[in-house]
């Protein structure tokens, strides 16, 4: 299948790329920039992009990987850094900006008969991203696009498919962006924009049939959520009945999930059992008040779970989840500088002992690409829409510590958020919401009483692909509704907020 190498230097935007290559029809894979040297250049690689980077070219240390056996080989975009890097490994020099350039640029000269600026015009706007600038190109360097601020805002190396731009044509700030990458996939790597949802299942299909033995059994977490349902029916295609799904109650879930879940999977013919394990996980709970101590109990206490399910499955090889891109994005770090900002539940490895291997078919889609998959595969809606879930479930939603009383108050107040969501038509115009349990107790007035009783937080989001995301301006007629329901219907609630903040600098969980 072809496709497209991203090498990753680190940038916040190499997603942003992945994102815009797949829009235009076209796989592509993010890889780490220590990947490059041992990278061999099969035929089903039709170019490669350079990323950008936190780090600068000048610094010592900085990544410097040997690009000698692909340039001149295979198409090569670099993008800010990877541009820098370009340009200072011919010969050029890259030296700090006098004027750093944040946001907002536009192009003043462009080369019209560049492949790489087809159909873009000379003042189109550009964003910008960068303190260093490229003084001076090497001979043979071409430049193909100039702002007022920066001659070298493009170039070429001349009888070479290579190409450095310093501008992110990723961003859709970037106007004749997703133009100028179109040009280089198109027709510079002379990609077939063949890669659809259709083609997604066929390939993953047997990837998964090539991968899995003929007489192993694979065990499958699910959640009632659309990742891991959608990778169970890849799998259910893939290998019929050795398919084992097992559905646990970790007694996070939300207020009736359990049987709801359930009963949803009896209509697809998957054969899952329901594993109760509550007082397990707030055994594993018990005292623990820490965010990534929670989380990391909670994952802990899955993969017990499954182990013993796992046991008890004859010929079980595999353990399958429906992790997903931004899972590994935001758990991992691609090469050691980038940060974590949550450990996500299911990323953390499997334990030596367990003796099982993990395969996950949706590792490397984005959550709008899953339910474009999950179309094809003719998921039912209610499944298809349902808002995302975390696994630690109201785990990460009841700040500080865990008890079942608290679960039980949280399981309400948010069963009325989300049924009176549903009610006003709005569940399907958010793309997440959910409730908080706040460690906070407020002073209120009830019946001519003084209550001193706890706070919930309602949390409701719009997002693409839950990377970024805004808060939804919910009607105030709704959150008047909602906050005098919850208030009334749940005994221990006196004090209901909204949570307006975006993501970034906020992220969707609390926790
Ligand atoms: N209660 C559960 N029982 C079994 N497996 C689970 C459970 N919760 C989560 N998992 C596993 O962890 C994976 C990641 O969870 P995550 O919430 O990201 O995905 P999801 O639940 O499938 O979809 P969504 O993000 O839409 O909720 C799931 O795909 C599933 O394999
Ligand atoms: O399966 C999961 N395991 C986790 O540990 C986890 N943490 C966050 N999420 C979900 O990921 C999306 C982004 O969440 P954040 O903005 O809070 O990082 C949102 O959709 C979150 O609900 C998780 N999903
Ligand atoms: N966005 C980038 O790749 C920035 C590259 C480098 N850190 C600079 O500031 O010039
Ligand atoms: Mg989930």
């Amino acid at each position: 299948m072809e496709r497209l190498i991203i090498l990753d230097f680190g940038s916040q935007y190499t997603q942003l790329i992945a994102r815009r290559i797949r829009e235009l029809h076209v796989f592509c894979e993010i890889h780490p920039y220590t990947h490059a040297p041992s990278l061999a250049l099969t035929e089903d690689i039709r170019g490669i992009i350079l990323s950008g980077s936190p780090c600068s070219v000048r610094d010592e240390g900085a990544p410097n990987p040997d690009l000698s056996h692909l340039l001149g080989h295979v198409p090569v975009l670099g993008v800010c850094y990877g541009a820098q890097l370009l340009a200072q490994q011919g010969g050029g020099s890259v030296l700090p900006a006098t004027i750093r350039e944040y946001g907002r640029a536009r192009l003043a000269e462009l080369d019209a008969a560049s492949p790489l600026l087809a159909d873009m015009h000379a003042d189109s706007q550009v964003w910008m991203s960068h303190g260093d600038t490229i003084q001076a190109l090497p001979a043979g360097y071409n430049i193909i696009a100039s702002t007022p601020e920066v001659a070298v805002a493009a170039f070429q190396i001349a009888g070479q498919d290579t190409y450095g731009i310093q501008f992110h044509p990723e961003v859709t700030h970037s106007t004749e962006g997703k133009q100028l990458l179109r040009n280089f996939v198109v027709d510079i790597c002379r990609c077939e924009q063949s890669w659809t949802p259709d083609h997604f299942v066929d390939s993953a299909v047997l990837a998964l049939q090539n991968t899995i033995g003929p007489d192993e059994q694979v065990i499958l977490g699910l959640s009632g959520g659309v990742d891991s349902s959608v990778a169970a029916l890849l799998l259910h295609r893939a290998i019929g009945p050795r398919l084992h799904g097992i559905f646990v109650d970790n007694g996070l879930l939300r207020q009736d999930e359990f049987a709801t879940v359930l009963k949803a999977y009896e209509g697809l013919g998957l054969n899952v059992t329901g594993v109760r394990a509550a007082p397990e996980f707030y055994a594993a709970l018990e005292g623990l008040s820490d965010p990534e101590a929670k989380r990391k109990a909670i994952g802990r206490t899955f993969i017990e779970v499954f182990d013993r399910e796992a046991q008890k499955v004859e010929g079980a090889r595999w353990l399958a989840q429906g992790t997903i891109y931004p899972d590994v994005i935001e758990s991992v770090s691609v090469h050691g500088s980038s940060v974590t900002i949550k450990s996500h539940h299911n990323v953390g490895g499997l334990p030596e002992k367990m003796n099982l291997k993990i395969v996950e078919p949706l590792r490397m889609l984005f959550k709008d690409e899953v339910r474009e998959v999950g179309a094809a595969l003719e998921l039912p809606a209610e499944i298809l829409n349902r808002h995302p879930f975390p696994g630690p479930g109201l785990g990460i939603r009841i700040l500080g510590d865990i008890t079942p009383e608290k679960v039980d108050l949280l399981q309400r107040a948010d069963g009325v958020f989300i049924n009176l969501l549903k009610e006003y038509g709005l569940y399907d115009k958010v793309w997440q919401a959910g409730a908080m349990l706040l460690p906070v107790q407020s002073v209120g007035v009830m019946g001519d009483e003084r209550t001193y009783e706890r706070v919930v937080a309602l949390r409701a989001v719009t997002s693409v692909d839950g990377m970024t995301a805004d808060w939804a301006h919910l009607p105030y007629e709704f959150l008047a509704d909602v906050s005098n329901k919850i208030i009334n219907q749940v005994r221990g609630i006196n004090r209901v907020v909204y949570d307006i903040s975006s993501k970034p600098p906020a992220t969707i969980e609390w926790e």
